[in-house]
């Protein structure tokens, strides 16, 4: 396995290596706390917890905020991720690290953190802000791993820019092709750290998550990054129903490049700034791809179009993925509120096509009938060129 200092690292940047600055050394520890422990919260923490306990920047502890829940045994998760060192309910089997420590109280989990690593499903990150308004350190960063976004009156809110706006703290994304599950068995992955102007923090962070086999790339664009985490979803919805229909690769392959097409598109209409180049990241085409080989949002939707859109996207989600949670079908509500707003939809066939099955509007083959019609791009001036 290549060591992390001969990784490819963005923008041809000079690697980062794995010890430590000086600076960091000399004068600060860091104290890490993760907001979320499902699947890949508690991946993250084990990822996270391996580097803190040998880096001489950060303290060895690493918190874990615990949305609590009883399990069917009677006993606590916390009690049961603290006893066993391992998240029983949502990644079974794994050891977290023994410098994890589970904490159902959210206020005391952040209390003493400078790190705060969001990561859960993105319809809970605006109740858990307005709890931790006033409850955090003034010299907090924040990095969300979070894959979705918020709508509000004015437009479309980025999950960075929620934590940023209701925290008033910097924060960074960490994007990519990363099943969690694959990670947990310390099988070779990449991802991308999204920043906007500190690279010296985009470095903690990728000096935080980076191991052998977790190689982790700095990209100067927020927007981009986090816009691909999170559209990626509501094409994966797309390559499941496709694969619900029996309907065969190139038929995938064709959705898939459809859908990489309205995600550049749309995230250059919300966001000037976002860089073609961060497509070809691992944020970008390569999350892509997993998702739509093997993620959640596809495997419920292939659920959904073998069922005929008979059961709902709800009950399959409860069903399959057992208190884990899906994504795309929210996310595609959400994109659809933008377009509409706008009267986008014609530009963005499949995301809207993909919106209107996910509601029993259309029936699952729509999404081949619709997403190859051609873009309508009188409708904004110049969206063209991102065709
Ligand atoms: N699982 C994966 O492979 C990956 C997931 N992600 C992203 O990470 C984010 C978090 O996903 P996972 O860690 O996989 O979570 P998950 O889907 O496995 O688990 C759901 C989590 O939500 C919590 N929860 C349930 N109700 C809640 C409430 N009312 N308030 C707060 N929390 C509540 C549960 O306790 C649990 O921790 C999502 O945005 C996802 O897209 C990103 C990369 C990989
Ligand atoms: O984001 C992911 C992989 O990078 C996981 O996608 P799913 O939520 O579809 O499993």
């Amino acid at each position: 396995m290549a060591p992390v200092q001969d990784a490819r690292h963005g923008e041809g940047s000079p690697p980062i290596t794995n010890n430590g600055s000086g600076e960091e050394q000399l004068h600060k520890k860091y104290r890490v706390t993760i907001v979320g422990s499902g699947n890949w919260g508690s991946v993250a923490a084990k990822l996270i917890a391996s580097n803190t306990i040998k880096l001489p920047a950060f303290h060895d502890e690493v918190r874990m905020w615990v949305y609590e829940e009883t399990l069917p045994t009677g006993q606590k998760l916390t009690e049961a991720i603290n006893r066993s060192n391992e998240n029983v309910k949502y990644l079974p089997g794994i050891k977290l690290g023994k410098n994890v420590v589970a904490d159902p109280d959210l206020e005391h989990a952040v209390r003493d953190a400078n790190m705060l690593v969001f990561v859960t499903p993105h319809q809970f990150v605006e109740g858990i802000c307005k709890r931790l308004v006033g409850n955090i350190r003034g010299d907090a960063e924040a990095i969300s791993l979070i894959k979705g976004m918020e709508v509000k009156m004015e437009g479309p809110c980025m999950i960075s820019t929620l934590i940023t706006e209701m925290l008033g703290i910097n924060c960074c994304v960490l994007m990519g092709a990363n099943i969690a599950n694959e990670i947990a068995v310390e099988k070779f992955s990449e991802a991308t750290v999204g920043y906007r102007e500190n690279r010296e923090v985009a470095q903690r962070w990728v000096r935080l998550f980076s191991t052998h086999y977790f190689i982790v790339s700095p990209v100067q664009d927020v927007e981009g990054v986090e816009l691909c985490g999170t559209l990626k979803n509501v094409v994966a919805i797309a390559a499941g129903l496709v694969d619900g229909m029996d309907m065969g690769n190139n038929t995938k392959a064709a959705i898939m490049r459809i859908g990489l097409r309205e995600m550049r598109t749309f995230s250059k209409l919300m966001f000037s700034s976002v860089k073609d180049s961060t497509f070809f990241e691992s944020c970008g085409i390569a999350d892509l791809i997993t998702t739509c080989l093997g993620g959640r949002n596809r495997k419920v939707a292939e659920a959904y179009a073998r069922n005929g859109g008979k059961r709902s996207f709800d009950e399959l989600e409860a069903e399959l993925l057992q208190g884990q949670k899906l994504q795309g079908v929210s996310t595609a509500k959400e994109v659809y509120e933008v377009l509409s707003h706008r009267g986008w939809e014609e530009l963005f066939p499949l995301f809207t096509t993909v919106h209107e099955i996910s509601i029993g509007r259309l029936p699952p083959c729509a999404i081949v009938e619709y997403s190859e019609h051609k873009p309508n791009f009188s409708l904004v001036e110049g969206s063209a060129q991102y065709y």
